[in-house]
């Protein structure tokens, strides 16, 4: 009964919280994901705070950042450079970069969160923020597996605080998973399909069930490509022609797991297994588990199940 009396004052308390507009925005975590989805609120006129933990790594982000936006003014300013340059300039004008979350938080009408894939670091910034971000500022995180409900309860806004799924690589991708828990209040959920709009994306409305859509479908895929290699029934490099020129895929499993990081599909397969133990298509994958443990996560670290000259960085 007090649990439920606490929900209800939750809600009261923040039923004057009417739909935000959101043109500051945090985002904690600035790597491939982090950095990609500043590079594109910056680029729609926000104003974005990019946390992480260091100022090397924050420094390597707006590095990326500008590389990535150098590949798009090459095709939206092909014929004017001096434009290209001055709108590259303005989009780094409207990021900031910082090692303090709290500070950073205190200005925010978004806190959205694009760390490592675990569920207690996760929850354990968010309850830190809950204590010093203003009562109107939603909270979302970018998790590709955990459920949100599960990273909101270590803060008092269930109601302002939603999934805002993007992929990778962020300039390119038009969608955006927008996620609702049973908690998330109507006005939260509109202000992030609104900002997902604003962003350029197309926004689609999920359930917070595992994976989202995406994931659940994606996941699984994946997950087979890999055993069925293992059991030498095709190359890597056949499974992935196979898979763009026989079912129109842009890139083949292979090349994708190394796109998004081996480390954060191992986070997903081992978390989902936890979770269903007896499910055999989270049962561990020994290939993934020795890149993972030799620190070949992927193209971000140079290796991964193929091996890259340039990194995305
Ligand atoms: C396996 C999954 C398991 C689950 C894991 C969870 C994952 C997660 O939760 C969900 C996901 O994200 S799932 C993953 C979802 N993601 C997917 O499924 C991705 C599937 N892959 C693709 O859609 C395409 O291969 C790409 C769009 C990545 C590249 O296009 P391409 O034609 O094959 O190769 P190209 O020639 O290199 O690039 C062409 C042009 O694209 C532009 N451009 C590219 N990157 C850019 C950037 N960062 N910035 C700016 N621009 C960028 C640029 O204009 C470039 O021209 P340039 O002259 O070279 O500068
Ligand atoms: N990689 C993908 O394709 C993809 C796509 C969609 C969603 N996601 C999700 O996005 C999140 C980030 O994935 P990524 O691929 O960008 O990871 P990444 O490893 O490239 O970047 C994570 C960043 O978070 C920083 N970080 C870790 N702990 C922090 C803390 N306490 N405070 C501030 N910064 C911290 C790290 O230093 C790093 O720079 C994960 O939840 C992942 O599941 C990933």
């Amino acid at each position: 009964m007090a649990f439920f009396t606490r929900q209800l004052c939750r809600h009261f308390s923040s039923s004057a919280v009417r739909n935000v507009v959101i043109k500051n925005v945090t985002i904690i975590g600035g790597g491939q994901m982090g950095a990609g989805i500043a590079q594109v609120a910056a680029t729609t006129g926000h104003s974005v705070t990019l946390v992480d933990t260091s100022d090397d790594i924050l420094k390597t982000a707006v590095k990326g950042i500008e590389g990535s936006l150098k590949r798009v003014v090459k095709k939206k300013f092909a014929d004017k450079p001096e434009a290209g340059e001055e709108f590259i300039q303005k989009v780094l004008r409207n990021v900031s970069t910082s090692t303090d979350s709290g500070s950073a938080a205190q200005r925010s009408d978004l806190v959205l969160e694009a760390i490592v894939e675990n569920l207690k670091i996760k929850q354990d910034i968010f309850h830190q923020l809950d204590k010093v971000a203003p009562e109107h500022t939603i909270f979302a995180s970018n998790t590709s597996s955990l459920p949100i409900t599960d990273i909101a309860s270590t803060t008092s806004r269930l109601d302002r605080f939603g999934g805002l799924h993007f992929f990778n690589p962020v300039p390119m991708m038009k969608l955006v998973e927008v996620v609702a828990t049973s908690a998330t209040s109507k006005e939260t959920f509109d202000s992030l399909l609104n900002f997902s709009k604003v962003l350029g994306k197309t926004p689609v409305s999920c359930k917070d069930s595992p994976g989202f859509i995406v994931n659940r479908l994606l996941v699984p895929y994946l997950v087979e490509a890999v055993r069925l290699h293992e059991r030498g029934h095709g190359s890597k490099e056949d499974v992935d022609i196979a898979m763009k020129l026989g079912a129109g895929h842009p890139m083949g499993p292979f090349e994708l797991a190394d796109y998004v990081g081996l480390d954060t599909i191992k986070f997903i397969i081992d978390g989902w297994s936890a979770k269903d133990p007896s499910n055999p298509l989270f049962a561990p994958i020994e290939m993934l588990n020795k890149l993972v443990a030799e620190g070949k996560l992927g193209k971000k670290t140079g290796e991964g199940f193929y091996k890259y000259k340039r990194l995305i960085k």
